[in-house]
């Protein structure tokens, strides 16, 4: 039995952790992140294998110096194995892979493909190699979960060689948080085999419509830029924009790359903050910005899920996760009041007391079920980690 499983997810200036015992799901969790690397003000917080809170400065930390920091808090608790978010695995890496030198290789080359994560998934792996030569690791992809996507869904109106030739193709990513939410709806026994929508709402958002436990089509496409209205992120726009800030304005493709994925989306529209907290208190005090970045963010993602159902032979459900669907009502309340045509009818009550980390439904009994699920993308990435290294097949 590989227990326990320590899961590394590294961003570019963050990484979480969580150290996670499919023995005892319920006991706490040594889990945590370190931010703001690279900072003066970079730090450590969590909470120990005690359930106590760890916050340690970690001033001028990078990767490796933030690993190590929290390697030591795993005191006597040594994993059997690491398993490690990666975000883009283009057309090669479709289940969860074993890596190994020549699987770093192949990571490197998509790194282009999801320049905010790949690169930043690479340095955690480089990094924890080193400290763990021992422990064996597993990349486990946000897209994996996406390949059941038929190609009316996958496929972009282009001509046949791009994708031929050169993997151009919708993957969708947040793949392990949808699979945790479809598989828990399915423990929960609500509606298991049926058509639910799943909106993961955190810095990066997307959608996916799930068919039987199975993805069919999500918001994402070939980059985590695809979709919905995110933190930083402008989701979809006319991809004419391009070729006009480049002709009238004389922009470079790193200055368009930069405008789409750092400095839109709640942020540009509001701008205030990509934080879609701030954002509400500043709603609250009649800021016309963060007014108008709510506004455009829940009727995209309104008519996302609109749109994704068209994937789906019957509508049971929708359900929210990430930090914004799970801690957010108001935002809930403005996306599904624009479905009313669903039959989708909202218990305010009840949606007003989902606003922590607490699981439940929100609908008034009638027409589809409404859920908030808290996403648990560790624990999916142990149970793939676990289930690859003890041979049985994903
Ligand atoms: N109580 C809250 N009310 C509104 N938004 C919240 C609340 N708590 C967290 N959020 C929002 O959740 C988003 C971060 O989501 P999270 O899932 O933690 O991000 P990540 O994608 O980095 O894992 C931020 O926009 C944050 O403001
Ligand atoms: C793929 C993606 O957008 O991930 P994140 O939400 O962690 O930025
Ligand atoms: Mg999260």
């Amino acid at each position: 039995m590989h227990d326990p499983i320590l899961v590394i997810n590294c961003g570019s200036s963050s990484i979480k952790f969580a150290l996670v015992t499919a023995d005892a799901p319920a006991a706490p969790r040594l889990a945590g992140q370190a931010e703001r690397l690279g900072g003066v003000d970079a730090r450590l917080t969590g909470t120990d294998a005690r359930g106590a809170a760890i916050a340690e400065a970690l001033p001028g930390a990078d990767h490796e110096a933030a690993l190590t920091a929290i390697l030591s808090r795993l005191e006597d608790l040594r994993p059997t194995a690491v398993g490690h978010r990666v975000v883009h695995g283009g057309e090669r890496f479709t289940a969860a892979t074993r890596l190994d030198a020549e699987v770093l290789r192949a990571l490197e080359a998509l790194g282009e493909l999801a320049p905010l994560h790949n690169p930043a998934n690479l340095a955690g792996i480089r990094a924890t190699r080193r400290l763990f030569p021992e422990l064996p690791q597993v990349a486990v992809f946000d897209t994996a979960f996406h390949q059941t996507l038929p190609p009316k869904a996958y496929r972009y109106a282009l001509p046949e060689a791009l994708y031929r030739r050169h993997g151009i193709r919708r993957y969708g990513f947040h793949g392990s948080s949808h699979a945790y939410v479809s598989r828990r709806l399915a423990a929960l026994g609500d509606r298991p085999h049926g058509g639910w929508l799943i909106a993961h709402l955190g810095n990066g958002c997307s959608a996916c419509a799930v068919w039987q436990g199975e993805s069919v089509d999500t918001s994402m496409g070939l980059t985590p830029l695809e979709g919905l209205v995110m933190g930083t992120r402008s989701g979809d726009v006319d991809p004419g924009l391009h070729a006009h800030l480049a002709r009238r304005l004389g922009w470079s493709l790193e200055r368009i790359d930069r405008l789409l994925n750092h400095e839109s989306g709640l942020l540009g529209l509001s701008g205030l903050s990509h934080d879609m907290r701030r954002l509400e208190q500043a709603a609250a005090e009649h800021h016309p910005g963060a007014r108008l970045a709510i506004e455009v963010f829940c009727y995209r993602l309104a008519k996302a899920l609109a749109a994704l159902s068209c994937a789906l032979p019957r509508l049971d459900g929708i359900a929210f996760t990430g930090g914004i669907g799970e801690h957010a009502p108001a935002v809930r309340a403005r996306v599904v009041e624009q479905l009313h045509h669903f039959g989708v009818r909202p218990d305010a009550a009840a949606n007003a007391a989902l606003d922590g980390d607490r699981e439940g439904r929100f609908d008034a009994g009638q027409g589809p079920r409404l859920w908030v699920v808290p996403t648990d993308e560790e624990a999916q990435i142990a149970a793939e980690t676990r289930r690859l290294l003890e041979g049985e097949t994903p």
